[in-house]
């Protein structure tokens, strides 16, 4: 998912659970205009009306020791009649593929799940709040200031950036290939932005993460009673981005019968609902992602070759990191500046013993890891000038060697971001890793404003 340093979207957030909202709130108001939480179910509508919400994060269940999700249901029902376009994601510790595919016929958008991973749920967020954004507003989906950047000056980027705006300009399908993280999502959104298409919606879908049973339905919605749970009609993503362009991620997961409708829709420029006959017509860009080898999967008979032949008519290839020896650099101050901006913190410089060590990593987890090596840094080093010591590769170097600040306030806080971070939000959790009480621990996070 493309990073942005913008603060976008309002979010209200409902839970009985005090901690969740707290960590919630903690986490997410750094990334977005505006929060509101609530304990009290009751109280939706009231802020639906006055503080419009892009995004409503709900819990599943309210009373004690329930678990069943019926209220999460039920509240999300009450949210959709009041607005058929809520985008709402729903919060659970418990959740089965069963309970997956329910709650989403039924209209939710996702999951977070309890305990969530920070940088998983920001990027859920995000989606969600753009999707929002695309519902409401057929306004651009992407404004100026908001273009996306690819950064890199290799001779395989600047190749890259050329062919993405020559390709961009067209009608073209495209086939976004690469491993995981170096950035296939920032080129379909740049492709977009390249087109005619810039002021029409884009709608993303990350087939990774929607259930196998959902890709129908998903993509190209249902009508009022085509299922047990499908209560009110609902449109696909695919209609959601008519007259833009659709974005359909790790497509080598579709399945062959969604294959096949999705080869009629390409071909015959028209679709219908789950549950209805009535063709409508549909104008929409296709771009896709993989990082699986699609022509082997046709040789194995799980990919359509007819549809690989209508998706990739431009294939682009993103190259691995380790293969784009100063780019690592380039964007490693090009996150640099953004996380310092992000969080409001004096500029920092990467040292020449940093990137030495950056230089020397294997990067399989790309692009993505390089930005999260670089805000950890960020968060955690003790001076200006990042170095060495302070790059730590996930798993691989799990302990700091570092010569440590002395100060104990930055020691603290150094402390409290750990433990919260390794708890994964929890407070009640992370206090106890501390060794104080809850009550403790919210103080001091008030008190350093963290
Ligand atoms: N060249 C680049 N310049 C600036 N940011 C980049 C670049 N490449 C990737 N990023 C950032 O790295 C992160 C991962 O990129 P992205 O989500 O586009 O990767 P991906 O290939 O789509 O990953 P996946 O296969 O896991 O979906 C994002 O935050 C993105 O903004």
């Amino acid at each position: 998912m493309a990073e942005n340093t913008e603060k976008r979207g309002k979010i209200l957030i409902v839970d009985d659970n005090e901690d969740v909202l707290l960590s919630l709130n903690m986490l997410l108001r750094q990334h977005v205009e505006g929060i509101r939480v609530i304990t009290d179910p009751e109280r939706i509508g009231e802020f639906m009306d006055s503080f419009h919400p892009d995004v409503i994060l709900l819990d599943m269940n309210f009373r004690r020791n329930a678990s069943s999700g019926e209220e999460g249901y039920r509240w999300l029902d009450f949210i959709l009649k009041r607005d058929s376009k809520a985008v709402v994601l729903f919060i659970t510790a418990y959740i089965d593929t069963e309970k997956a595919v329910r709650a989403i016929k039924s209209g939710a958008i996702d999951f977070i799940p309890k305990p969530w991973d920070n940088a998983k749920l920001r990027g859920i967020v995000e989606s969600a709040v753009q999707l929002s954004r695309t519902r409401h507003n057929p306004a651009p989906a992407i404004p100026c200031e908001d273009m996306p950047v690819l950064i890199g000056e290799s001779p395989q980027m600047q190749l890259l950036k050329r062919r993405i705006e020559k390709i961009g300009a067209t009608d073209a399908n495209v086939l976004i290939t690469g491993e995981n993280g170096t950035g296939k999502d920032v080129v379909a959104h740049l492709l977009h932005y390249h087109s005619a298409r810039a002021d029409r919606p884009f709608v993303s879908i990350d087939l990774g993460t929607v259930p196998e049973q959902l890709f129908e339905s998903e993509l190209f919605g249902y009508e009022k009673g085509a299922f047990t749970d499908a209560r009110n009609a609902k449109e696909g993503r695919l209609e959601t981005a008519a007259g833009g362009t659709a974005f359909l991620d790790e497509i080598g997961n579709l399945t062959l019968g969604v294959q096949q409708k999705l080869l009629t829709m390409i071909e015959k420029r028209e679709m219908s609902r789950l549950g209805s006959n009535k063709l409508r017509k549909i104008d929409v860009r296709l771009l896709a992602a993989t990082n699986a080898d699609l022509p082997q999967m046709v040789a194995d008979g799980k990919f359509r070759q007819d549809l690989l032949y209508r998706i990739n008519t431009i294939e682009l290839h993103l190259p691995p990191l380790r293969e784009r020896g100063e780019d690592i650099i380039l964007l490693a101050n090009h996150f640099a500046r953004m996380i310092t901006r992000r969080y409001k913190m004096e500029d920092v410089e990467i040292g020449e013993s940093a990137r030495r060590r950056l230089l020397g990593h294997s990067w399989q987890g790309n692009v993505r890891e390089l930005q999260h090596v670089v805000e950890r840094a960020i968060v955690l080093a003790s001076s200006r000038v990042l170095e060495e010591e302070d790059i730590e590769f996930s798993k691989t170097m799990p302990t700091r060697t570092v010569q440590e600040t002395l100060n104990l306030d930055a020691l603290e806080q150094d402390a409290i971001i750990k433990a919260i971070d390794r708890s994964n939000g929890n407070l009640s959790q992370a206090a106890g890793l501390l060794g104080i009480s809850r009550y403790a621990l919210y103080r001091k996070i008030e008190k350093f404003g963290l």
